[in-house]
């Protein structure tokens, strides 16, 4: 219980509002509520705007009520029905929790960002956000992918953080959203560990390093190559309370939501991104109506591939025990190849032998998979690199979702290359 002696009060927002985006905004705002010494009580969320139809709309409100005259604004139904229809049904939302249309007005005076949006969206997100969020806000990135470029691969949590100039840490874990806001227990890990103040650096104009109006200043940071460089960050004002592990840990924890937090930002965000292709491999094997052994086996290979590749491209910065040890790692792989979409997707997608974008339009009414794409993008890197053959199950899931193999020749094809 962290007892606020500092001035001023955190304002969350969260940058996002589908299907986790929205359970994740449940918890935050249940915890700015009961918090509300530390954190403003009311959270915003920024949602893409569309329409909607209420369904069943006379049985909240009399048939004249605005919102059942066809169909309205996400935003509106969310503030006026206290549920996400679209992207989280059936889940009452906290009534501090304001859905927000417009970016820029969400974010202002916010000191905690949280980023929860599919990863093809953040950078032109990030690009909208340049210079409208507070100089010295801290984020947490709960997305699951990486963003491959062509300087090379990096984590989201730093592509927003170098993109916005701010620290990032990330959260992920077994958390199929659903689940997590009928408040069924699970665990998650918060990755966060950040840049310490350069004791050599000149302390700025302006007073001490922690007032708000002086210059950026110059922290210690090591980045995911392993590289302890220099960043200049804006420090947290000393009339905000410090945000730090115990001050992530009254944000997210919950009877129902247990969190861990380590300081492997690396690790947490990596196993949340690389364990979407092996699920998408478990539904390939699982539509083949190979079962339950199928299954652990491609787990199995896919655990040693996301070990590797950890080793190989993070080697300095990441902690690979966080995979086998953490919710981020190996409980999100083992619940994301029972019931998460990419593997629902992908097992529907053999089992009725039409592509799995089909099966994502038609199923997911709007959400969005990310393991086919982090495939591609992990793929592309691999080729890059030179080093696809060195990861035979991430270039299976590659090659089948491009019909350039057939789920028939999988274990072969691990087989023979490891
Ligand atoms: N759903 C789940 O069970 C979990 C998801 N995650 C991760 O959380 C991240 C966010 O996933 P979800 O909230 O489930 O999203 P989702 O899969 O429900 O995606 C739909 C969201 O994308 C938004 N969207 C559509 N087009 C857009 C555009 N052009 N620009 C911006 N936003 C747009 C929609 O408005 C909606 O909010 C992903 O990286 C996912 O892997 C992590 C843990 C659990
Ligand atoms: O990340 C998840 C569970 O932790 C959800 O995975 P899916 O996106 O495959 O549903």
């Amino acid at each position: 219980m962290l007892l606020n002696t500092n001035s001023k009060k955190h304002k969350v927002t969260v940058i996002g509002s589908g299907n986790w985006g929205t359970a994740i905004s449940k918890i935050i705002s249940e915890n700015t509520a009961e918090h509300s010494d530390i954190f403003h009580e009311t959270v915003e969320m920024w949602v893409f705007e569309e329409k909607v139809e209420v369904p069943n709309c006379g049985l909240h409100f009399k048939s004249t009520n605005p919102l059942c005259q066809g169909p309205q604004n996400l935003t509106d139904v969310i503030n006026g029905l206290h549920e996400n229809v679209k992207y989280l049904p059936d889940v009452a939302l906290p009534t501090n929790l304001h859905a927000n249309p417009s970016l820029e007005d969400a974010v202002r005076d916010s000191t905690i960002l949280i980023f929860n949006v599919p990863h093809q969206f953040i950078i032109r997100i990030c690009d909208q956000l340049q210079g409208k969020i507070l100089p010295y806000a801290r984020g947490i990135s709960c997305i699951k992918g990486v963003d491959v470029t062509e300087e090379g691969v990096s984590l989201f949590s730093e592509t927003i953080g170098k993109k916005l100039g701010i620290y990032c840490g990330s959260l992920s874990g077994a958390n199929i959203a659903n689940e997590v806001a009928k408040e069924l227990w699970c665990e998650t890990t918060i990755g966060y560990d950040p840049p310490h103040l350069d004791s050599k650096a000149p302390t700025p104009t302006g007073g001490s390093p922690s007032q708000s109006h002086v210059d950026l200043v110059s922290f210690e940071h090591k980045d995911s190559s392993g590289q302890y460089s220099k960043v200049k960050l804006r420090p947290l004002p000393n009339d905000y309370p410090p945000i730090d592990h115990g001050l992530w840990k009254t944000l997210f924890h919950r009877p129902y939501f247990h969190v861990r937090v380590v300081n492997d930002v690396a690790g947490v965000a990596l196993g949340g991104a690389l364990k979407n292709i092996v699920a998408v491999a478990a539904g390939f094997v699982d539509g083949r109506g190979w079962g339950d052994n199928a299954k652990a086996a491609v787990m199995r290979v896919g655990m040693l591939e996301m070990v590797k590749f950890g080793s190989q491209f993070f080697a300095n910065s990441i902690d690979t025990k966080t995979f086998t040890e953490e919710s981020a790692g190996v409980a999100d792989l083992i619940t994301s190849c029972s019931g998460g979409r990419n593997f629902r997707c992908a097992k529907l997608s053999v089992q009725r032998g039409v592509p799995i974008e089909e099966i994502e339009q038609t199923e997911l009414n709007g959400q969005k998979l990310q393991g086919t794409t982090t495939a591609v993008e992990v793929n592309k890197f691999l080729k890059n690199q030179k080093v696809e053959k060195e990861y035979p199950l991430f270039t299976a899931v590659y090659r089948i979702l491009h019909n350039e193999m057939n789920v028939e020749d999988l274990p072969a094809f691990i087989e023979s290359k490891l």
